[in-house]
């Protein structure tokens, strides 16, 4: 596998507190890979890493396979970014404010329709930007970072702060610029379901570890289902099903029984009303993504991660 991104036991100490402990992401070419995790988890701290904007206290950035420190300009070259609030000037348009950029760059006057057209912002690009709305500032923030046609896209959680409606436009465009173009997108959120809808490679960070890391169907996969029963007599319960060699356990004064056939949940309710256990209800419950999100952070070690997913 190709890795546009990898890291060697990055790790960023501040005040002998590790905002980034040891992290070894690998950002496969042309993913859209979705770096996930609470809010002061270090994803920002180690997006501005792999930009140079901060040193790591150790560990190595790789890009395109080379070492970043020392092909820092070389590097940069192919990458757009966006971290943070996106920086323009509020009384000047779209135009104006990518001529800017453009000149900086030095890259051809057309790219700037190029990249307003891609961001769909093309309807106002002689609107002051002032006016424009916060979707439309994080849009324009990506038209900059796109202007030097970069390989690849660092975007720091470019949907925060907009309503259902700017999310989906800027989800749009990420899996676009993927079809289209063929980059690499990095980009951060705190939002599991935000991630699921468009990357298909998950980094999940907490407390400034890499806790997960591989394709979403794997995270997805471990999603199974689980039945629930609310019953009278738990304990009685529990203990005519372990006698069947059903496994099961105790939460929220539900009895919990891992994937279970048909046949098996049949007998274990005929036992049941032949012990005179009451059973009251039986949900089928499918554990979500977000489930296994929170059980992943919360726990937050490698071991547990798999404790958690297989639960
Ligand atoms: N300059 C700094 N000095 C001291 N501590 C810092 C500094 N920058 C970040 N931290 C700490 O590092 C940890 C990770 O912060 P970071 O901003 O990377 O998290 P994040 O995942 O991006 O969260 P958020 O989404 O809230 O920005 C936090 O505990 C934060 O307080």
């Amino acid at each position: 596998m190709e890795y546009i991104v990898e890291t060697i036991r990055l790790t960023k100490t501040y005040k002998q507190e590790h905002a980034v402990d040891n992290i070894q992401l690998q950002i496969p070419k042309g993913s859209i890979y979705g770096f996930l995790g609470p809010n002061g988890a270090g994803k920002t701290t180690t997006i501005r890493m792999l930009l140079g904007l901060i040193k790591p206290t150790y560990g190595e950035v790789m890009m395109f396979n080379k070492p970043f420190l020392k092909n820092r300009v070389e590097l940069l070259g192919k990458v757009g970014s966006l971290v943070e609030n996106p920086s323009y000037y509020g009384h000047l348009n779209a135009v104006e404010n990518l001529e800017v950029y453009r000149t900086l760059l030095e890259v051809p006057k057309e790219r700037v329709k190029e990249v307003l057209e891609l961001v769909g912002l093309t309807y106002a690009m002689k609107k002051k930007v002032k006016q424009y709305s916060l979707g439309m500032k994080q849009r324009l923030g990506i038209a900059i970072a796109l202007l030097g046609d970069p390989e690849l896209l660092i975007l720091d959680e470019p949907t925060n702060g907009l309503d259902p409606q700017g999310i989906q436009e800027i989800r749009s465009l990420i899996n676009e610029l993927v079809k289209k173009r063929g980059i690499t997108i990095l980009v951060s959120s705190h939002l599991l379901a935000e991630i699921d809808q468009m990357a298909d490679y998950v980094g999940i960070i907490s407390k400034g570890k890499l806790i997960f890391q591989d394709r979403i169907e794997v995270l997805r996969k471990r999603a199974t289902g689980e039945v629930r029963l609310r019953v009278g007599q738990m304990e009685h319960a529990r203990k005519v099903a372990l006698a069947q060699g059903v496994p099961v356990r105790i939460d929220q004064e539900q009895l919990v029984i891992e994937e279970v056939d048909d046949t098996k949940m049949a007998s274990l309710i005929t036992s049941f009303i032949r012990n005179d256990i009451p059973v009251y209800r039986i949900q089928d419950h499918h554990k979500s993504l977000e489930d296994i999100f929170l059980d992943v952070v919360r726990k937050g070690g490698v071991r547990d991660v798999q404790e958690a997913l297989n639960q």
